[in-house]
């Protein structure tokens, strides 16, 4: 068990080890109380733009699983060497609600628990939904996501609580991917995905100032954690859990409660954008 996990020998607990940011003053994910935060008139509605072009794939990278975005500008990402691709004219923005300038989607992923009493980051009043839906987008006027991720106002992540209900048909795609790349390091094509597609009706949210929920920890994300949950099934969620921590090879380890439990909130302030 080298590198950073979800078990026992190098789970949450086991972090600070190496990654002392683990008890710093900012942490994600914490435990939001509703009557608790404040209310803020002066915060704007999320506008999130969409350009399907750009979806680039999906990946099981050993903790979780991520669809990735074109968000760089370089030319290696548009042109091959006999074919110039048409240059992407915009990319999947946020913009609007707590955040200042544009921010682009890099990635989504998600976090799940081994049974439906867990597996939520963030918690409402100490309950654990199920399943959380990461949304991570960098600040443009850094030169990209890893400048960005050493800055305060680097990251903007919109955190989307699932519920246990009916079968959720926006998930269908990223679940038919899932067997493609059931073990870490794999991962295969993805097209014409709109993650707009994966928020529900009601854009109402908390917001706070925070971090990534993984190591390397760094304290550089606003969180934006919608109000509303999206509806996940037992079946699609049995789905999720059917994925591989492990690599080909290795002693098989289902991917299940990849998630970090709720941290200090040290003084913090969470306003929500709602009455
Ligand atoms: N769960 S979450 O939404 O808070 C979260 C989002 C992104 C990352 C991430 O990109 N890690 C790799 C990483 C970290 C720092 C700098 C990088 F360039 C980088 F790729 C980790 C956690
Ligand atoms: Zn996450």
């Amino acid at each position: 068990s080298h590198g950073w996990g979800y078990e026992p020998t190098n789970g949450p607990d086991t972090w600070a080890a190496d990654f002392p940011l683990a008890n710093g003053p900012r942490q994600s994910p914490i435990n939001i109380i509703p009557k608790e935060a404040h209310y803020d008139p002066s915060l704007k509605a999320l506008k999130i733009r969409y350009d399907p072009s750009n979806t680039k794939g999906i990946l099981n990278n050993g903790h979780s699983f991520q669809v990735d975005f074109v968000d760089d500008t370089d030319s290696s990402s548009q042109q091959t060497s006999t074919v110039p691709h048409p240059v992407i004219l915009y990319y999947t923005t946020l913009t609007g609600g707590p955040i200042s300038g544009v921010y682009r989607l890099k990635q989504f992923h998600f976090h799940w628990g081994g049974s439906d009493n867990r597996g939520s980051e963030h918690t409402l009043n100490g309950i654990k939904f199920p399943c959380e839906l990461h949304l991570v987008h960098w600040n443009t006027k850094y030169p990209s996501f890893g400048e960005a991720a050493e800055k305060p106002d680097g990251l903007a992540v919109v955190g989307v609580f699932l519920k246990i209900g009916a079968a959720n048909p926006r998930l269908q795609k990223v679940l038919d991917a899932l067997d493609a790349i059931k073990t870490k390091g794999k991962q295969t094509t993805f097209a014409n995905f709109d993650p707009k597609t994966l928020l529900p009706g009601s854009l109402d949210y908390w917001t706070y100032e925070g971090s990534l929920t993984t190591p390397p920890l760094l304290e550089s994300v606003t969180w934006i954690v919608l109000k509303e949950p999206i509806s996940i099934s037992p079946a699609q969620m049995a789905k999720f859990r059917s994925l591989l921590f492990t690599g080909d090879g290795e002693a098989p380890c289902y991917m299940v409660d990849n998630y970090r439990p709720p941290q200090p909130l040290k003084g913090r302030l969470v306003r929500a954008s709602f009455k």
